[in-house]
């Protein structure tokens, strides 16, 4: 007799969760020969139309644009060139938008299209902007199909992998789960292509991934992220409290109905309201804040606020408001927060006490309700 199949708590909510933003990857959804692979995209949207069938919203960030468009403007291996990029996403999006729409509609079910860039997350107003949009397009019973905004998104503001994206769009809707699907079924201690590699069933924490070989990328060429930043955004989601499935696209029936199948990412802190989620891992910070042990420990242990005694140095330009990082003397990020000074004012400040700071500058550096740290 065989034993009784435990399920995971990080399962079951998995299984069960209202809401669940789902992320698949170029190499799910594309032919050997590049180009949209009907077949696949529609067993997707099957899993995906069943999952709503039983009453649950579902967000779909699905990449794509470039390995679609890449066909049709007679390109034969991705282009390296963010140019080019840009063109096959212009042409691909329009191809997914459009097999997403005809195959949700097998369902009756209508879509949206979402095309975010990283500043609709990393400025406060717009991620407020694109909450509302979710929440209503949610409300009104519409499947959100999300992607970045490539065509005009520049070098520099790309979030560059759509993990990490579906990671900030869980949170920014307030899922209770997360599932990443791709073409490898679960995560494995190597490369699964490696002989003797491991499947890992389930990972609590950073620890539990500490020696996970991930150097190696899909097969196909055409995903972007490899398995280290589907790692990054799991462990994301899972910090602010989100479970996370990651699965093979070939799966996502049961991924997304009993959850049995991959790997199952156990939530490791508490939810982060969106305000404190925003900056800690959206926001784009304009400058650096070195802090000696002491600071450090206070900040990240004892939760407190940060005043000029423990910084050693100011990097960066930024004013009163703005967000910067708190590292410490070996230049690890230790936390992020609101900045109260301008980097301007704070070389005459920085190492004093509160006792010799001028009175109109006697106050916190980054006040700890402003302040989410990073480093448990
Ligand atoms: N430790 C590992 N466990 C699982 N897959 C791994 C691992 N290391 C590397 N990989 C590779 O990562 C690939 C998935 O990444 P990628 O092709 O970017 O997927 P996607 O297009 O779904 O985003 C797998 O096909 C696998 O070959
Ligand atoms: N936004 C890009 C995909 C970027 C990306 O992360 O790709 P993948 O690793 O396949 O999830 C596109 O639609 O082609």
């Amino acid at each position: 007799m065989s034993a009784p199949v435990t399920v995971s708590q990080a399962r079951r909510s998995v299984a069960t969760a209202g809401r669940v933003v789902v992320k698949v990857g170029s190499s799910s959804l594309t032919t050997a020969e590049g180009g949209l692979d009907a077949g696949r995209l529609d067993a997707l949207v099957d899993a995906v139309a069943s999952r709503c069938a039983a009453g649950s919203q579902v967000v779909l960030v699905s990449s794509g644009a470039i390995a679609a468009g890449l066909a049709p403007l007679g390109i034969t291996r991705r282009p390296r060139d963010l140019a080019t990029q840009q063109a096959a996403a212009s042409v691909g999006q329009l191809t997914l938008a459009h097999a997403y729409a005809n195959s949700f509609g097998r369902y009756a079910l209508t879509v949206g299209q979402v095309l975010l860039t990283a500043d609709d997350v990393v400025r406060r107003s717009h991620y407020r902007n694109a909450q509302r949009t979710f929440s209503r397009l949610l409300a009104l019973g519409a499947v959100p199909v999300v992607n970045e905004n490539d065509t005009v998104a520049t070098a520099e503001i790309r979030f560059g992998d759509n993990d990490r994206l579906a990671a900030l769009v869980a949170h920014l809707v307030g899922a209770e789960a997360l599932v990443l699907l791709s073409d490898v079924d679960a995560v494995y201690d190597a490369d699964p292509r490696t002989p003797g590699a491991r499947r890992i069933t389930e990972i609590t924490g950073h620890a539990d991934a500490d020696g996970i070989d991930t150097t190696t990328t899909g097969a196909s060429g055409l995903g972007t992220g490899g398995m280290a930043s589907k790692l990054a955004a799991a462990h994301l989601a899972a910090s602010a409290g989100i479970p996370v499935l990651l699965a093979g696209a070939a799966d996502a029936f049961h991924a997304l109905g009993k959850a049995d199948v991959g790997t199952a990412f156990v939530p490791t802190g508490p939810r982060l309201s969106a305000r404190r989620f925003w900056l800690g891992h959206a926001a784009d910070a304009s400058g650096r804040l070195v802090l000696d042990d002491g600071a450090v420990a206070a900040v990240v242990d004892r939760r407190r606020s940060l005043l000029a005694a423990g910084i050693m140095a100011v990097e960066g330009v930024f004013d009163a408001g703005d967000v910067v990082e708190l590292v410490d003397l070996a230049g690890e990020v230790v936390a992020r927060g609101v900045v109260a000074f301008d980097a301007t004012e704070l070389p005459d400040l920085i190492g004093l006490s509160s006792p010799n700071l001028p009175e109109e500058h006697r106050r916190e550096v980054v006040h700890a309700d402003d302040l989410v740290p990073l480093r448990h």
